[in-house]
């Protein structure tokens, strides 16, 4: 039987990510959307392109969570992004509401499936969705250190005039501001990249790295990122369907691992048909440690402005 696996926002992200999974040929998709009629068009777009591109998956679009039943994987995207001048923070209030009521419904219809949640301020909403869940936590995991990390990739392999392959690096903490972009670990195949440029210019990459979704903003003025995202979340799927046991960023609910407690904070974990399967703990500069408790506690004040 073919692996199904259900967005949930019909949006920039949840769309493109949709197009991506039905191109995968490995599962069949369902996209939900509050918004009558949309995700049903834009299902029924991506399905005709399987002739042309060769998938057979199936990809219905719906306004009915009866429909997502018994998915192995829901990836959870609804929610509003944010607008020049906002940070992810500022849209907490109106995305605790929408993750928290669409993950009762996903839930109610997919007990035993993995939850992926996109929305933002994404770690706060990662620990809406395992709270009101009540999942183990290695069914509830936060996209955004694969995308953080793709960035810092990007911009490395930029400088040095490498293939984007050859550079390995790690992004760790929060999904904001305070995020902890590793330069230390950071390499061009095998080679640590402060022996390939200058201390001031990886700072540079480092803060550009951080502010690397406001740049999208910015840009956009309408929306946020959704290319690189999506692919970042493929990504994560794509190590849980196939149980490639991948090692990779990811957000996850804490348990002792780094000091922290039940609190979501992006750390390496080993992602296989289980979900979490493992965290890595990394050891870390007293710099990197102090960086790490920063964004860290970045996360905390917004658990405690939802009431959590
Ligand atoms: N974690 C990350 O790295 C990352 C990356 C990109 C975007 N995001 C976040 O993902 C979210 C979606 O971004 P987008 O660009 O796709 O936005 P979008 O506005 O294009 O799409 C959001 C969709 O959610 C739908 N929606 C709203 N309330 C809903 C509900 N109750 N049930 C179901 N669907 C509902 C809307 O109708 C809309 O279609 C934002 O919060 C954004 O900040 C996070
Ligand atoms: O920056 C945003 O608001 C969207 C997303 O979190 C990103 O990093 O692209």
């Amino acid at each position: 039987m073919r692996s199904k696996v259900s967005v949930i926002g019909a949006g920039f992200v949840g769309s493109t990510l949709a197009q991506r999974l039905a191109e995968r040929d490995y599962a069949d998709v369902v996209m939900f959307d509050i918004v009558p009629d949309m995700p049903q068009g834009k299902a029924l777009d991506i399905l005709e392109a399987g002739p042309v591109l060769g998938y057979d998956s199936l990809v219905i679009g719906t306004n009915d969570y009866a429909d997502t039943a018994n998915s192995d994987i829901v990836v959870i995207t609804s929610g509003f992004p944010r607008k020049p001048g906002m940070s992810r923070d500022d849209l907490v209030k109106k995305n605790q509401e929408i993750v928290a009521q669409v993950t009762e419904q996903v839930v109610k219809h997919s007990p035993n499936c993995i939850i992926i949640v996109v929305t933002n301020p994404l770690d706060a909403m990662a620990q809406v969705a395992l709270k009101v869940s009540g999942f183990p936590r290695e069914r509830v995991i936060g996209m955004a250190g694969v995308l953080d990390t793709a960035r810092f990739r990007t911009f490395i392999a930029q400088e040095v005039g490498a293939s984007v392959r050859d550079v390995q690096a790690y992004v760790l903490g929060g999904h904001g501001d305070t995020m902890v972009p590793l330069a230390r670990m950071c390499t061009v195949a095998g080679i640590p990249i402060s022996q390939l440029m200058p201390a001031d210019r990886i700072e540079q990459i480092v803060q550009r790295t951080r502010d690397g979704g406001a740049e999208i903003v910015k840009l956009l003025k309408t929306g946020s990122a959704y290319f690189a995202p999506s692919a970042s979340v493929l990504q994560m799927v794509d190590s849980i369907l196939l149980d490639k046991k991948m090692i990779m960023p990811c957000a996850v609910s804490l348990q002792g691992e780094y000091g922290f407690n039940d609190i979501f904070v992006g750390v390496p974990a080993q992602l296989g048909a289980k979900g979490i399967e493992k965290v890595i703990e990394i050891e870390l500069t007293p710099e990197e440690r102090n960086a790490l408790e920063k964004s860290a506690d970045a996360v905390k004040e917004l658990i405690q402005v939802m009431g959590l």
